[in-house]
């Protein structure tokens, strides 16, 4: 992995639409670009990767997060293996790297949709030089789809919150999100961040308060950042404010992204999420949860069946190698929670909107 400045492709929203700079990652044919997040805001540092080993690296090291990003980059961490396996085994080689990225992180469905979606490529080439270009023009798919369902969920949000087409005029609002989900953490323009993105190019936000999300920091140190970048009105807030912001009464919408939802409804997001949603009931906000279809996983039954990733607990003790905490302190360091169906008020994805989800919405829906 080296740095690197010149970058070939990154794909463009389609017509009609602000685009946004920001970009997680950009394809370059022969080696994937990283823009490594664990170095935002201070250092816009990126990491060039020729190889599935070193993307799958990446996910684990949370250079790249974010449900769909980490599903993007995989499909093409998967490219790069083709591009590699030219031995007589190749298909061993690429059969081991859709192993190793698949190990790479255990809650974000997308990984395991984008993985399994290349695969059935794969399996369909008779010579590496036809597993190179399939397998390339499959990854580059996958990315481009996911700026197209960002962009739409956009407007769906936008309705759902009753802002029809043309509502420019319309009363501003202020919402709260949580963790990050723009462009940093999916194909580019966001999910949540997507719609926070839309009510601002429609003049219809107000104010959005950042949490910062401990303990990994996405909100203060990628969602700051990133609205920021487009002139956004983003107040930074600790986790711990939510509750008094949401008793102030300006907030009228909570709205995060997920990194998985079952057939019930329920939804996996970063940590803190759960105890939004309870906020947010408890104060007559809006709670939504705005994620691809990538992202819902119809085999699950309940988000009791999702596997939470725990991460080592100097994520918690530490910042960038100063101690925050006694060293032999035990720490709890699960880095997703479980909101369960009942305490959600809408679900926003590319196919449609499901309102006070369960499992007959659900099923409407999904199948
Ligand atoms: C649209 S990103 C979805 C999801 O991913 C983030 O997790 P992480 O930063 O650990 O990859 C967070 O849960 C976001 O809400």
């Amino acid at each position: 992995m080296n740095n690197s400045k010149e970058s070939q492709f990154s794909p463009t929203p389609s017509s009609g639409t602000q685009s946004t700079g920001t970009v997680a990652l950009r394809w370059l044919g022969a080696s994937l670009e990283l823009l490594d997040q664990r170095l935002l805001p201070a250092q816009e540092q990126w990491l060039t990767l020729a190889t599935a080993s070193g993307v799958s690296q990446c996910i684990r090291d949370m250079v790249v997060r974010g449900a769909p990003a980490i599903g993007i980059s995989a499909a093409y961490g998967v490219a790069l293996a083709a591009r590699q396996a030219t031995a007589s085994d190749w298909r061993a080689q690429i059969q081991e790297a859709i192993r190793d990225l698949a190990a790479s992180r255990p809650t974000a469905v997308n990984l395991f949709w984008a993985l399994q979606r290349m695969e059935r490529v794969f399996v369909g080439c008779g010579t590496p030089s036809e597993a190179l270009a399939r397998l390339e023009n499959e990854a580059v798919a996958i990315h481009q789809e996911d700026l197209a369902a960002n962009l739409t969920m956009a407007d769906y949000a936008l309705e759902a919150m009753g802002f029809s087409a043309g509502a420019e005029g319309a009363a501003q609002v202020s919402v709260l999100t949580h963790c990050n989900t723009g462009a940093l953490a999916t194909g580019g323009y966001g999910t949540a961040l997507g719609v926070i993105r839309r009510l601002h190019e429609k003049n219809l936000l107000k104010q959005v308060y950042a949490d910062e999300t401990r303990p990994w920091l996405q909100g203060s140190r990628l969602t700051a950042w990133e609205l920021m970048r487009d002139g956004i009105p983003v107040t930074l807030n600790a986790d711990g404010a939510a509750a008094a912001i949401l008793a102030a009464g300006e907030v009228r919408w909570i709205i995060v992204g997920a990194d998985r939802i079952t057939a019930n409804g329920d939804v996996a997001n970063k940590i803190g999420t759960y105890s939004l949603a309870v906020l947010a009931r408890h104060h007559k906000v809006g709670f939504m949860v705005v994620a691809p279809s990538t992202t819902v996983d119809m085999d699950l039954q309940s988000g009791a069946d999702i596997p939470i990733e725990e991460r080592d607990g100097i994520e918690v003790r530490e910042i960038r190698g100063i101690p925050l905490a006694p060293e032999e302190v035990s720490v709890f360091n699960p880095v997703f929670d479980v909101t369960p169906a009942s305490l959600i008020d809408v679900i926003v994805t590319e196919k449609g909107v499901v309102r006070n989800p369960d499992i007959i919405g659900m099923r409407n829906l999904f199948g």
